[in-house]
C-alpha cells in the first residue's frame, strides 16, 4: 500500500475527478457517506455529535456528515468557521443542502465563537483542516483546537486530525494539533500516522476507500510504502521434494558473551525456526555447553576467549553471516568485529553490539560492506547518526546513512522501518508493544539470517523477515498476552506463522 503526500492526494483527488467521470461534489458525498456509517457503527443516537467544520473540503466533509447524521434522526449541531468569507465550492454546496434539509442547529462563526458546552457523551466531529493544512495552525483556530482538546467528548477527526501535517511535523506546536481518538481517513494514510510521537493526535485510524483512481495510484512516485501480506507470499521460495539441507544454505551467527549466552541461543532458534539447512554458533568458550544443550540441531565453534568474541573467523563455508546479538562491548570483540566485516563478501547482518561499535568507532562506518543489513532499534541508530528530535528527522537520517553506506537498515519499533540504499521505505504492519521485550531483536536477526542463507535477496529477506517477525509477535500476544509473552514465545509461534505465510495446512 503506497503512502502519498497531501500534495498527492490533492492530484489524486483532480485526477480521479476528470478520469473516473464523478465530480468533485458527488466525491465528497461518497467520502462522507463512509464517514457516516463509521460513526453510526460505534456510535447510537443517544450520542449528541457536535462538528466543527472549516472552510474548505474538510469542512465540506463534515457538513456533508452532518446533513446525514440529521436525516438519520441523530442530534447533530455544526459550527463552520468562515473567517475570511468564502468558503471552498464543494463546501457551499453543502451548507445550502444542509439549510434545505431544515437543519437549524447551524452556527457559521466569522469573529465571535460562543463554544458550545461539551459533555463526556458528545460525539466531536473534526472537520476543520484536511489535507489542506499548509501551516501550523495559530490563533483563533488553535484557540477551537486547545478548545476542543480540553474537552471530555470523545473526537473523530476527518481525514487527518486538524493541525497535524502529513509528513513532517518538526515545526509544528503539539498542542495545536487536534487529538483524535478516531481518524477517519479518506483513501490512504498519511506517514505522520506512523510515528509514535503523533498516537495521541491520531488515535485509532482506519482507511476509507472512496474509488480515488488506482491508475493514479499505481502511477504515483513515492519511497514510503506499507507492506501487505501480499507483498511478502509472493516472495516464498517452494521447497523441492528431494531438496537436502545444502540447498537451504550454511548460515554463521557470531554471537553471545559471558553472561549474554541467551541472546546467542535465541538468535540460533529462531534462524532454524526459519529454514536455515545448517547453522554455526561462534561463541566464546564459556557458552559452548549452554549452546550445544539448548540447541542441539546447531554446530557450535569456540572462539579463542574464555568469555566473548575475539578472533575472526574464516567464512568460506557460509552463505549468510550475523554478528552481534549478545556480543558485548569489549575493545577485542569491537576489533574481531571490525576486522571480521572487512572484505567480507558474503550477505551479512550487523545487529545489536556490532552495530554499538560504529557510535563509538564511526570512522570506520566506511568497512561496514555494502549491501549489509543493520538492523537498529531508535537508541542504537542516534548512537551512529546523532539525537533525532522526532521520527520524520529519524527517518530521514535513516535514509541518509542507507544511502552512504549503501546498506539495508532496518529501524525497529512500531511499524518497524525498511529502508534500502536508494531510499524506499517498507513500514511493516504487523506486530505489537508485546515484542518490546529482551530477545525480541535476537529473534528477528535469527529469521533474517536464515533468510539470507536460503537464498533470498537483503531486500526480500528484511520485508519478508520483519513481517514473520511481527506476524509470529502476534500469535505470541494472542496465546499469552502482550504482558507476559517473551521472545521465547515469538520463536515457539514461527511455525504457525511459517504456516499462515506459505498457507501450508
Ligand atoms: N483526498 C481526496 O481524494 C478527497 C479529499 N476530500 C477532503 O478534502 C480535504 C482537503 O480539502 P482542502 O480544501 O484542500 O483543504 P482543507 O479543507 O484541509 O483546508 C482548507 C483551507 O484552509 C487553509 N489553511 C491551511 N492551513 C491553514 C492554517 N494553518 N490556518 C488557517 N487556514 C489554513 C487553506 O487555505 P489558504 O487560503 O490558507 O491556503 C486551505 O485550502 C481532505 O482532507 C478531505 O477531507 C474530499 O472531500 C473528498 C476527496
Ligand atoms: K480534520
Amino acid at each position: 500500500m503506497k503512502i502519498l503526500s497531501c500534495t498527492q492526494q490533492k492530484e489524486a483527488d483532480t485526477y480521479t475527478i476528470a478520469h473516473e467521470s464523478i465530480s468533485s461534489i458527488d466525491l465528497m458525498e461518497k467520502a462522507a457517506t463512509l464517514i457516516t456509517e463509521a460513526i453510526c457503527k460505534r456510535w447510537d443516537k443517544s450520542h449528541r455529535i457536535v462538528v466543527f467544520a472549516g472552510a474548505g473540503n474538510n469542512g465540506g466533509d463534515a457538513v456533508a456528515v452532518a446533513r446525514m447524521l440529521f436525516q438519520k434522526n441523530y442530534d447533530v449541531e455544526v459550527y463552520l468557521f468562515n473567517i475570511k468569507g468564502s468558503l471552498s465550492e464543494e463546501c457551499h454546496t453543502n451548507v445550502l443542502r444542509l439549510a434545505e434539509c431544515g437543519f437549524q442547529k447551524y452556527t457559521e462563526v466569522s469573529t465571535q465563537f460562543d463554544p458550545p458546552k461539551l459533555t463526556e457523551h458528545d460525539i466531536v466531529i473534526d472537520g476543520l483542516f484536511g489535507s489542506g493544512l499548509n501551516k501550523p495552525l495559530s490563533g483563533g483556530f488553535a484557540a477551537v483546537v486547545k478548545y476542543i482538546n480540553a474537552a471530555p467528548s470523545t473526537v473523530v477527526s476527518i481525514d487527518i486530525p486538524s493541525g497535524l501535517m502529513g509528513e513532517d511535523n518538526s515545526y509544528n506546536i503539539r498542542q495545536n494539533i487536534i487529538q483524535a481518538d478516531l481518524t477517519l481517513s479518506i483513501q490512504l494514510p498519511k506517514l505522520s500516522f506512523l510515528f509514535a510521537e503523533n498516537e495521541e493526535f491520531v488515535g485509532e485510524w482506519e482507511l476509507l476507500d472512496i474509488g480515488i483512481s488506482q491508475t493514479f495510484i499505481e502511477e504515483a512516485q513515492t519511497p514510503y510504502l506499507i507492506t501487505e501480506p501480499q507483498d511478502v507470499t509472493t516472495l516464498i521460495k517452494p521447497r523441492s521434494r528431494f531438496a537436502h539441507k545444502g540447498n537451504f544454505g550454511h548460515a554463521l551467527l557470531i554471537a553471545g558473551s559471558y553472561g549474554m549466552a541467551g541472546a546467542s541461543i535465541l538468535a540460533a532458534k529462531a534462524c532454524l525456526r526459519s529454514g536455515a539447512g545448517l547453522l554455526t554458533v561462534h561463541a566464546p568458550v564459556c557458552n559452548h555447553n549452554l549452546i550445544q544443550t539448548c540447541v542441539p540441531e546447531a554446530l557450535v565453534q569456540d572462539d579463542i576467549h574464555e568469555h566473548y568474541f575475539a578472533e575472526p573467523v574464516d567464512i568460506d563455508s557460509y552463505q549468510a553471516i550475523a554478528i552481534g546479538p549478545g556480543l558485548g562491548q569489549e575493545e577485542d570483540t569491537a576489533l574481531a568485529t571490525l576486522e571480521q566485516i572487512k572484505n567480507c563478501y558474503i550477505p551479512l547482518i550487523l545487529d545489536a553490539d556490532a552495530l554499538n561499535i560504529f557510535g563509538t568507532h564511526r570512522n570506520h562506518l566506511n568497512k561496514i560492506p555494502k549491501r549489509s543489513i543493520l538492523t537498529p532499534h531508535v537508541k542504537e541508530l542516534e548512537r551512529i547518526v546523532g539525537r533525532c528530535s522526532n521520527s520524520y528527522e529519524r527517518l530521514s537520517k535513516a535514509k541518509e546513512l542507507a544511502n552512504y553506506l549503501q546498506c539495508y537498515i532496518i529501524l525497529k519499533g512500531a511499524w518497524s522501518t525498511v529502508i534500502t540504499p536508494d531510499g524506499n521505505c517498507f513500514f511493516n504492519p504487523t506486530g505489537n508493544p508485546g515484542m518490546a521485550t529482551g530477545g525480541s531483536g535476537d529473534v528477528l536477526t535469527g529469521i533474517l539470517t536464515a533468510l539470507l542463507a536460503q537464498g533470498y535477496t537483503q531486500e526480500e529477506s528484511c520485508k519478508l523477515g520483519t513481517y514473520i517477525h511481527g506476524l509470529a509477535g502476534d500469535i505470541a500476544s494472542q496465546r499469552m498476552g502482550e504482558i507476559s509473552m517473551t521472545a521465547n514465545d515469538i520463536i515457539d509461534a514461527l511455525p504457525e506463522a511459517w504456516k499462515i505465510i506459505t498457507k501450508t495446512k
